[in-house]
């Protein structure tokens, strides 16, 4: 659905040049959905403003929807939705105005694209608010029309750019079981920019790292997580004694990356926590110690872009 190869955009700005994106190669499959995942300024808006045909590319070549973003953007155009960080809504016209409008704008007929427009306010929970005007929308209510605004022509490819920022936790939870809902009807691909870590993990399949313009790294979550840092897991036992003991005990019974204690606990990493535990468990019995508690930390996404970059997504996120 995607293919893009070398892809660069540069800028020029006052200090100089700013490569944005850097040969980047990027892959979608259709019906995937993916998030693409980076600290401010990686390169994440520029790259889908390139496979929207919203901005040219300075090199490299792109391909969305079978079409060339350069050669074809029309066609590209056609098969896409884009929803883009700032409300697609105009001021003043009813919600449903709005709707049919963008269906009439990509070449629906008038029926057509009031049914379709029927359609998409009742998957994404805006019915009864036809005669509402958008921009007396709450929040949610303005991304989720914003979302259906990118539907209207029944893309085949959906991209979203943050499209939970601004949105408090409940209203961001249920975008998100509106957009998997629609997936699953029709089966759109979709791409995604976001800032928040945990809705990466959550919502996609599938997670690219993005930095300094250029794929760092490109897996589901749990192999991007497990690839990198390996789980850690956290022994308590009741004495310091016991501690070591019970380090020396786990060392034999699993491969670790590295066993170290702290007072009464004792730190393991190791490739699957839950897979590792029963063998633990098992050999720190065998010696008649006792555990307080055990603990398995699956690492998150931050802990992959801060073992890549030596940076914490969150303080790079600002
Ligand atoms: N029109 C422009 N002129 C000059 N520099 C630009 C322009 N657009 C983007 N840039 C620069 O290109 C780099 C990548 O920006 P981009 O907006 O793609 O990042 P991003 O990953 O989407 O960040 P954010 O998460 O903050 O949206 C940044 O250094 C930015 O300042």
């Amino acid at each position: 659905m995607i293919r893009t190869r070398d892809l660069v955009r540069t800028f020029k700005a006052k200090g100089g040049t700013v490569e944005a994106v850097r040969r980047l190669d990027l892959d979608v499959g259709a019906g995937e959905l993916v998030a693409l995942l980076g600290p401010n300024g990686a390169g994440k808006s520029t790259t889908l403003r390139m496979l929207t045909t919203l901005l040219l590319p300075t090199s490299g070549s792109a391909s969305v929807a079978g079409c060339d973003v350069v050669a074809d953007p029309k066609g590209v155009r056609r098969r896409i939705g884009y929803v883009g960080q700032g409300h697609a809504a105009g001021t003043g016209q009813y919600v449903a105005e709005e709707l049919v409008g963008q269906g009439r704008m990509y070449g629906l007929a008038k029926a057509e694209a009031r049914s379709r427009a029927a359609e998409l306010m009742a998957d994404l929970d805006l019915e009864g608010l036809d005669k509402r005007e958008a921009s007396y929308l709450s929040g949610g209510q303005q991304r989720r029309l914003d979302v259906a605004m990118g539907l209207i022509h029944q893309p085949d490819l959906l991209f979203l750019d943050e499209p939970s920022t601004g949105l408090d936790p409940h209203s961001r939870a249920n975008l998100w079981s509106h957009i998997a809902r629609l997936r699953e009807r029709y089966g759109t691909t979709i791409v995604l920019t976001t800032h928040y870590l945990d809705e990466a993990d959550s919502v996609a399949e599938r997670v690219v790292v993005i930095d300094h313009g250029s794929v760092i790294a490109d897996g589901t979550p749990d192999e991007l997580k497990g690839k990198v840092s390996g789980d850690l897991v956290v022994l308590e036992a009741a004495s310091e004694e016991d501690a070591r003991a019970a380090a020396a005990a786990v060392q034999g019974a699993t491969a670790t990356h590295s066993v170290d204690t702290a007072a009464t606990a004792v730190r393991m990493r190791v490739d699957r926590g839950d897979a590792a535990l029963p063998e633990v468990l098992s050999a720190v019995e065998a010696r008649g110690l006792e555990l307080r508690t055990v603990q398995v930390h699956r690492p998150s996404l931050d802990d992959v872009f801060l073992t890549l970059t030596g940076r914490s997504l969150r303080e790079s996120a600002g």
